[in-house]
């Protein structure tokens, strides 16, 4: 009979949510630990940040939102830092841009590539609230932040204070909602109760900027932020008027993302 593969199963758990985001944060970010490595990458044609995370003593790393036509860029430094590649992970399944998670696959072989369940979209392993990706001595908790798709997450780092949105929250900003199921009311709930409740001082890297920003934090959002310090008639109404053109890439983005970016 054929083996499941274990990687997936020894590195990802799932962490039993009877407890607030406050208090996960108090627990887990007792031990902030120096071994922390982290790297924001750009991509210059649709302004995307893909973040490679690792542990500096173990080696073991992960990538998030990796875009296709950089996927050789990041497999090159991941091999010159001599890092260990374990998930290439979406926040949720791009409209903009097609995902490089599929070729690290093959450019960097024992990679598992990571998606929320709710993305409806192919890979080695599917995310739901609560559970936690694992490498070295850090790990990642999934938070469902659905609004800008239904299938959205939050990669929150508690150990380093930080939480990698994707789409949900930009910076002053926030991920538009008239399509892929988007919903404004989803969102404003999902942000106000899963990324507002964590401390002022988590750093917020988002999946895009672009206005040449490239992190922010919890407090500056929840003070700054034009659209999602509004009450939420008024959110809703900013959002259902932003008349922004569709992304250029859509109609061959959606479709490779939900086979892993290998359309
Ligand atoms: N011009 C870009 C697409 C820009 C865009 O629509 N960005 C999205 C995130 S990628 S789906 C968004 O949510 N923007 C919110 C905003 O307020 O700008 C292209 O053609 O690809």
């Amino acid at each position: 009979m054929l083996q499941k593969p274990l990687v997936p199963i020894l590195r990802i758990a799932r962490l039993l949510l009877t407890t607030s985001i406050k208090q996960q944060a108090r627990l887990m970010s007792s031990t902030r630990k120096d071994n922390f490595f982290l790297r924001q990458l750009f991509d210059t044609e649709n302004s995307t940040y893909t973040y490679l995370l690792a542990d500096k003593s173990s080696r073991e790393a992960v990538l998030i939102d990796p875009v296709l036509e950089f996927a050789e860029r990041d497999a090159k430094l991941i091999t010159e830092l001599g890092l260990k590649l374990l998930f290439a992970m979406n926040t949720h399944m791009h409209a903009d841009h097609v995902t490089g998670t599929g070729k690290l696959k093959s450019l960097l072989p024992g990679t598992k590539s990571v998606i929320g369940k709710n993305s409806g979209a192919q890979a080695d392993v599917h995310l739901v609230e609560g559970d936690l990706v694992k490498f070295g001595d850090f790990e990642l908790l999934a938070a469902a932040t659905p609004g800008h798709t239904n299938g959205c997450l939050t990669y929150i780092c508690h150990k380093q204070e930080m939480a990698f949105t994707g789409d949900a929250v930009l910076i002053r900003g926030c991920g538009r909602t008239d399509f892929q199921e988007g919903s404004a009311e989803t969102l404003y709930h999902s942000v106000h109760s899963k990324i507002f409740t964590l401390p002022d001082n988590y750093t917020l890297y988002p999946a895009h900027d672009y206005r040449g920003q490239t992190a922010t934090s919890v407090g500056e959002e929840k003070k700054f932020n034009p659209r999602l310090t509004k009450p939420l008639k008024e959110f809703v109404h900013i959002m259902n008027t932003l008349n922004l053109p569709y992304p250029q890439k859509i109609d061959m983005a959606i479709p490779a993302n939900k086979v892993c970016g290998l359309y």
